[in-house]
């Protein structure tokens, strides 16, 4: 079996694809992009800058190890905050004061879904669908049981995605809160929020939005689209890490009302007064509870500079052509061997992996990892390339999609 060939082969047809891109330089910032590894997950776990081992270095000898307990007061306590803004900013177009980094997004989904629900005290119903992540559902189903609700489900086609008329059928009277992904784990559909929002207005309800395949790989408005709440990872197209913590947004007009359900003490107006009785932050801090992951934060702060700098418009201009090209390229090598697209064909339509589905697609994965082709499998039958704009390359889609040609082939015979 052969190695895929390099990323860099510049024998490549398709060299000038790189050659012409003008976020290729970037890719060079990421640990390991030299290696002929070809990574598809970015989409699961992106990439480490290379600069961040030294800025964890300088955190652990400066601030951790040089000012101790004193760092709370220097920056620490403020931190979730500030990340928040810069978040806002260059990926979520919120606000400042809108958004607050901590917890998990699982953890983060339950208070905030706690969270809109007692928006609209009164309601009992919580629309969600079939193809959502599943801890989205799961959290869902938790808080249904927990407070007696009933959940709407909505019937998603797991290779397309949810469409306003399919949440326009089960709105109602009853309804509290819609929860929905903007870009669907398996399909890469990208949900028309702001027109699902507007319906769940015009019947009363809340949204929740889990922005976690969308944000930093496609644009978000938040404000614009009138969202009330919002969550999502930071250690995809975010560039956090492993268990980085992810993030909540709340709409400032509901800011003096939220009332989430872990109602510790970082989420207090006076933290440090250590009185009787929890009273909310007037602002977004009331969404935290506990101590907030300072560590955990460090890579997010140096990845979202890069993301800055760059601009959401030109990674997503680059995710664009990335997909587009795996596409493109699937069809013509995969396609005579029975693969089918389970992504939208309209790029407009399609957020930044692309999942292709043949019935030997789970040996084709492993095979594939065996070979440092890294992509991941997702039931039914899906082989998901997810396509990190700043770190992924043209020829890196070209000898991926090679390699699975290749296994395919061995596969099938
Ligand atoms: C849409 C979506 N929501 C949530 C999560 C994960 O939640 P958590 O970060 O709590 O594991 C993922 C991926 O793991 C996801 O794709
Ligand atoms: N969060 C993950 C993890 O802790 C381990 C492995 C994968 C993940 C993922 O992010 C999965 C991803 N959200 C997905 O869409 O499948």
């Amino acid at each position: 079996m052969t190695s895929p060939t390099s990323p860099t082969s510049p024998t490549s047809p398709f060299a000038e694809l790189d050659a012409a891109d003008p976020l290729a330089h970037h890719r060079d910032a990421y640990v390991g992009a030299e290696t002929p590894l070809v990574y598809f997950d970015g989409n699961s776990l992106g990439r480490p800058l290379r600069a961040t081992a030294a800025r964890m270095a300088a955190f652990v000898e400066q601030e951790w190890g040089g000012r101790l307990i004193r760092g709370w007061d220097e920056s620490w306590f403020e931190l979730p905050l500030t990340v928040g803004d810069r978040l806002a900013q260059v990926a979520l177009g919120a606000p400042a004061g809108t958004v607050a980094v901590g917890d998990s997004t699982t953890v983060l989904l339950y208070k905030l879904l706690r969270a809109g629900v007692a928006l609209r005290p009164g309601r009992r119903e919580v629309v969600v669908d079939t193809d959502n992540f599943p801890t989205d559902r799961y959290v869902a189903e938790g808080v249904a049981r927990e407070l007696g609700l009933e959940l709407r489900w909505v019937e998603t086609d797991p290779t397309t995605g949810i469409t306003p008329e399919q949440v326009a059928a089960v709105l109602g009277p009853q309804t509290a809160v819609v929860l929905l992904s903007h870009v669907a784990y398996r399909s890469a559909w990208i949900a028309d929020v702001a027109g699902i929002t507007a319906l769940a207005h015009e019947a009363g309800a809340v949204v929740l939005w889990d922005l976690s395949h969308s944000a930093g790989s496609v644009p978000v408005e938040l404000e614009a689209w009138d969202v009330d709440l919002a969550t999502g990872c930071t250690y995809k197209y975010l560039g956090g890490g492993p268990g980085a913590p992810a993030y909540g947004y709340v709409a400032e007009r509901h800011l003096a009302a939220l009332e989430q359900p872990i109602t510790g003490w970082m989420g207090h107006a006076d933290p440090f007064l250590m009185g009787p009785g929890h009273t909310p932050d007037p602002g977004i801090r009331r969404l935290l509870s506990g101590t907030p992951p300072i560590l955990g934060m460090q890579p997010l702060v140096h990845a979202l500079e890069l993301l800055g700098e760059v601009g959401i418009a030109a990674v997503r201009e680059k995710s664009v052509a990335l997909t587009t090209f795996a596409v493109e390229l699937a069809d013509q090598l995969l396609a005579p061997h029975g693969v089918a697209l389970a992504s939208p064909r309209e790029a407009g339509r399609r957020g930044g992996h692309v999942t292709l589905t043949h019935p030997a697609m789970r040996e084709v994965t492993a095979r594939l990892w065996r070979r440092d082709v890294i992509p991941d499998y997702r039931d039914p039958h899906g082989l998901r390339l997810g396509l990190a704009p700043l770190s992924t390359s043209f020829a890196e889609v070209e000898a991926g999609l090679h390699a699975v040609a290749e296994v395919l082939a061995e596969v099938t015979v």
